[in-house]
Formats: structure tokens, sequence, C-alpha cells
């Protein structure tokens, strides 16, 4: 299965902000996004799931037009995970996790006695069991980031759509979370995440699309993207990319310099 988008333009109104973009999400695949802010990253995101009308271009999923899949159809096929997360009521974090499950349910039916087993499993194996009982909105934000995770995880969709994922996580729970997107890409799932380190787009392996301020896009395996002489095109000062060995491992580094 793939998310083709072809030539997209979005934005707001008449505005546009990204223009004749083009890439592909396949199954298994980990694409990060990267880039200066504002150049529309979130806008892009939007657009894919729908959230906005696309100002031109088309975005098919294994041929078919998004516009002709059913909102309930499209909820099983990508997951999505924004960038901020609001709930005006007092839910408990389980039954925001459950919420994932509402795609496949019909309108008036209540989650299955399967259905809290699976929530259960998904936020233990994100090692956020404890938060089950805690109001959602008393949480703190990265404890908040890790739910809808959770969340999206209970839709089991093909594809995960995740806007800055670790934007608001410790350094450890950084890493956890991107452990646990290698793990789900390893499984089939296809992610596309935005990012502002470009390190975790080299933990991650995959692919890369790097926004320039223009708004141009580079995009291709992290290696070719993501070089010291793009990230200073995009950033607007030099970066050093340094390989270097830890135990035998590869790792690449990946430092302004100021
Ligand atoms: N609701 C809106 N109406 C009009 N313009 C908007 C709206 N939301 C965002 N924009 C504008 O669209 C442009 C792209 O914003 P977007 O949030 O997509 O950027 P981004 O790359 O995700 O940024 P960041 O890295 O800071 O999250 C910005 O110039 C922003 O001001």
């Amino acid at each position: 299965m793939e998310i083709e988008i072809k030539c997209i333009a979005c934005g707001y109104g008449k505005h546009s902000v990204v223009n004749n973009f083009s890439t592909t999400i396949n199954q298994g695949d980990i694409l990060c996004f990267l880039g200066p802010n504002g150049v529309g990253k979130t806008t892009l995101f939007k657009s894919i799931m729908g959230l906005l009308p696309l100002l031109d271009g088309q975005v098919l999923i294994d041929g078919t037009d998004l516009k002709k899949i059913s909102r309930k159809k499209f909820a099983s096929l990508i997951g999505y995970v924004p960038q901020t997360h609001s709930t005006p009521f007092a839910f408990q974090a389980l039954d925001v996790v459950l919420m994932g499950s509402t795609a496949r349910l019909n309108a008036f039916s209540n989650p299955s006695k399967s259905d809290y087993i699976k929530a259960h499993e998904v936020m233990e194996q994100l090692s956020i069991e404890r938060f089950a009982d805690k109001i959602f909105t008393e949480l703190s934000g990265g404890e908040r980031q890790m739910v809808m995770i959770a969340r999206a995880l209970m839709q089991e969709p093909a594809f995960i759509m995740l806007d800055e994922p670790t934007a608001s996580l410790d350094f450890g729970n950084q890493a956890k979370v991107l452990k646990e997107l290698k793990t789900l890409s390893n499984q089939g799932i296809g992610i596309a995440m935005t990012t502002h380190v470009p390190e975790h787009a080299f933990l991650c392996g995959g692919k890369a699309v790097l926004f320039t301020p223009g708004g141009h896009a580079l995009s291709g395996p992290v290696k070719e993207i993501l070089t010291e002489k793009n990230l200073e095109k995009a950033y607007g000062l030099p970066v050093a990319v340094i390989e270097d060995r830890w135990h035998n491992r590869k790792m690449i580094h990946c430092t302004p310099v100021i």
C-alpha cells in the first residue's frame, strides 16, 4: 500500500504555502520532514490528512483519490498525531486512547472488551499504562504526546503521520518514541513525521524531505539529503555532519556551527 502525493499545492484561502510537492510513502517507510519554522510542514500534513482543502494536485492511496475514500475507511488507513492536542473535556487517558478505536465502530456503539484490552496493551507497549486512569488535561505535554501516539496505534492504521512527535519529550522519551516508530515501520506501518532535529532523521534511517526557505523541497535517502550543504541552505547557518563510531556502531551527529 502506498500514499502518493502528486504535485500538490496547499495553504490557506488563495495563499499557497507549499507548491508543486510530490512524494510517495510506502508501508514500512520512515519519511522525516524537516525545514525551518513556517515553511509549511504542518500545513502539508493537514492537507494530506484532508483537514485542509488541497489548492492543487492529488493525494492517492493505492491509486484512489483521497476525496473518494470515506472518512471511516480513511481513519483505518492513516493515523494522525497532531502537533498540539487539547480536549475541552476531562477524559481519562484510557478514554482518549480508546477514541482511536471509534474509527472502526458504528456511530452509537461503545468500545468492546477487546478494545479495552487492546488499549491497555498499546499503553503498555509505550510504557504509559500508569497514566490510564489519569485525566488527559492534567498530564504533561510529553505524557499527552505519548497518549496521542497510543490513540493513533489503536486505529491499527497502515500509515501514521506525526507532527513533531518528539517536540515536548525529554531526552529518554524522545529516544523511546523514535525506537517505537522504527519498530512500527519494521512491522510494515508507513511513518511520516516532522522533526526539527536532523539527528532524529539519521537515527530513523529511511528517507527525508528537507524544505528550504523558498519552499523548495529536496527528497531522498536521509544521508543524501541531510548534507552539510543542504542543511546550511535550509537553516541559514553552517552545520557540521559528523560520522562517528561507537562500540562498532556507526553514529551521525549533526551540530550547528556557532
Ligand atoms: N490557519 C492559518 N491561516 C493562515 N495562515 C496560516 C495558518 N496556519 C499557518 N499559517 C501560515 O502558514 C505558514 C506555514 O505554517 P506551518 O505551521 O505549516 O509551518 P511549519 O513548517 O509547520 O512551522 P513550524 O516548524 O514552526 O511548526 C506560516 O507562514 C503560517 O503563518
